[in-house]
């Protein structure tokens, strides 16, 4: 492959044991591309205390599983369809629905049927505030898909903002720096478009205002685009079938402790170690790896490794915080009336309620889901029957809220999620990909944005670039210009 053209001839000896903090999406794609560029003798293994998976995540409720976390993925995310394909795994089923916007009294926009009668509205709302957006988005999304090209001829980035460079220049470092309120005003959107249209989005998507990043902005935008899919039995099984695919150890433990220990090499040099100390069902224990690769995020409430003997210092948790999703399923009957609408359930349509940023606003959206799959003859039940809801909130609902929401119900279950980073640029400066000479931290990347197909990007570049500085091959770090350089290359 094109690969192999230009990696050195001659590697030095592989690495013997490579450690994975976390079995997400990004712990387990990194021991999928660790793999694929260290080759068939180095050990790996992954360390998870919980459920692989991490934020994919499923209940049952009835007779069926849901998603609980992570849902949906973007028709252009191309390492999460090139893992469905080498894993023998299929896209469910889609269930089409429509989507109203809620304003804490009433339905602002309600979808219709017919695609005329929504570009009508719309258009005689915003004028071409909405088709500028959608070009907007296309926008970024066409410079973001640079990033395939560059990882598929074994490019690497040594940070988040040299990664971000690299696929969009400094519109993309701009973006990622100011609000994406401040990005949309810049470019001439109304601030009507904002609050009635874009917040609801980035409430959905990521719990917060348009206040976050303009990088994370258009992801989330991205979010609302058409052609979303999800894995059929389930998100989470790609995390177990990488995990399978990758012929890593699942180490059922979580890390407490990594240290940097000096050890005498065969040709006299001291080379380093890894110390990852872990407490498991069978106590505590400790081993020696020579790459070691984070892939949780380090921050309050996440998780609390500590790092000891590096120098300069790794603290266990870095500045800024984890912003609270609570994930609310609710098997039962919907109070349309709560919508301020005065349409009868058997006609109500909508399926997914999102919401405008107003004071005393207690959900962030109201969705109705289907299972992880599909069943043939599966028809999505009206709002007059009983079926299963999903409520986004900050907070926990009360049971009064639910009472107010729902005329009754089954079941219901509660997931409180750290969901992704509260985003609010600019931030000081996003945390580094290398904590250390062989050890580095996947979940920096969720700084621009947190998607299931930006912790496979990271994967796969810190895969190239723990390859890349064990071999010494620098030709493939921090190059410039890789677009006009890779131009015409297919
Ligand atoms: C409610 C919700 C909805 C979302 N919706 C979407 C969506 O629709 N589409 C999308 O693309 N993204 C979505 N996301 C974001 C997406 O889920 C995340 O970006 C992605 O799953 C992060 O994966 P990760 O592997 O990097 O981290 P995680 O999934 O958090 O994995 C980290 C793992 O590390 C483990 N761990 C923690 N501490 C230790 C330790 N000390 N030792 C060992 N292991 C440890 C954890 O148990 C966890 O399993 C959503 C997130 C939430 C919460
Ligand atoms: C990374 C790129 C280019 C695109 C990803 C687009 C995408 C799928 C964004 C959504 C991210 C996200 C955190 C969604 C959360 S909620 C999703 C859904 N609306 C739900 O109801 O679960």
């Amino acid at each position: 492959g094109r690969r192999s053209l230009a990696s050195a001839p001659e590697d030095k000896d592989p690495p013997k044991r490579i450690a994975v903090v976390g079995a997400g999406i990004g712990g387990t794609a990194t021991a999928y591309f660790l793999r694929q560029e260290f080759g068939a003798a180095v050990k790996i293994d992954v360390f998870e205390p919980g459920t692989v998976g991490g934020r994919l995540a499923t209940h049952n409720m009835g007779d069926y599983e849901y998603e609980t976390g992570g849902a949906v993925i973007h028709p252009l995310n191309l390492h999460m369809k090139h893992f469905l394909e080498r894993l023998g795994l299929s896209q469910r089923r889609d269930v089409p629905g429509k989507m109203a916007i809620f304003n804490g009294k009433e339905l602002i926009f309600e979808e219709s049927d017919w695609f005329i009668v929504n570009f009508l509205r719309l258009l005689w709302r915003y004028g071409f505030n909405f088709l500028r957006m959608q070009m907007w988005v296309e926008s970024v999304l066409d410079k973001f898909m640079r990033i395939y090209q560059y990882q598929q001829f074994g490019y690497s980035f040594t940070s988040v903002e040299k990664l971000l460079h690299a696929m969009g220049g400094d519109d993309f470092l701009t973006l990622a720096n100011q609000t994406l309120e401040e990005a949309m005003l810049g470019e001439g959107f109304s601030q009507s478009f904002l609050n009635d249209v874009v917040a609801p989005v980035t409430r959905v998507n990521y719990g917060q205002s348009v206040r976050i990043n303009g990088f994370v902005g258009a992801v989330s935008l991205a979010g609302a685009d058409p052609g979303l899919w999800a894995v059929d039995g389930g998100n989470k099984k790609v995390c177990s079938g990488l995990l399978y695919h990758s012929k890593a150890e699942l180490i059922p433990a979580r890390v407490t402790a990594i240290s940097v220990k000096l050890r005498p090499s065969k040709a006299g040099i001291t080379a380093s170690l890894y110390e990852v100390n872990y407490v498991g069902d069978s106590g505590s224990a400790h081993s020696l790896y020579d790459i070691v690769i984070v892939a949780t995020p380090l921050h309050q409430g996440k998780s609390d490794i500590t790092f000891a003997g590096f120098s300069p210092p790794i603290p266990s948790q870095y500045p800024g915080r984890y912003h609270q999703t609570v994930t609310t399923l609710v098997h039962g009957l919907l109070n349309v009336s709560y919508l301020g609408t005065s349409e009868k359930p058997s006609t109500f349509s909508v399926s997914d309620v999102l919401t405008t940023d107003t004071k005393g606003s207690i959900i962030n959206s109201l969705s109705s889901i289907d299972p992880v799959h599909i069943p043939p003859s599966y028809l999505r039940p009206p709002a007059s029957e009983s079926k299963v809801w999903k409520v986004f909130s900050p907070q926990p609902l009360s049971q009064e809220q639910l009472r107010d929401m729902f005329l009754s119900w089954d079941s219901t279950s509660e997931t409180k999620w750290l969901a992704y980073p509260a985003y609010n640029p600019p931030h000081r400066r996003t945390p580094p990909f290398i904590l250390h000479e062989r050890l580095y931290y996947l979940n920096a990347v969720e700084w621009a944005a947190s998607a299931m197909e930006m912790s496979a990007i990271s994967a796969r570049n810190l895969a190239l670039l723990a390859h890349h500085r064990w071999n010494s091959q620098v030709g493939r770090i921090d190059q410039e210009d890789l677009h006009t350089r890779l131009r015409g290359e297919l």
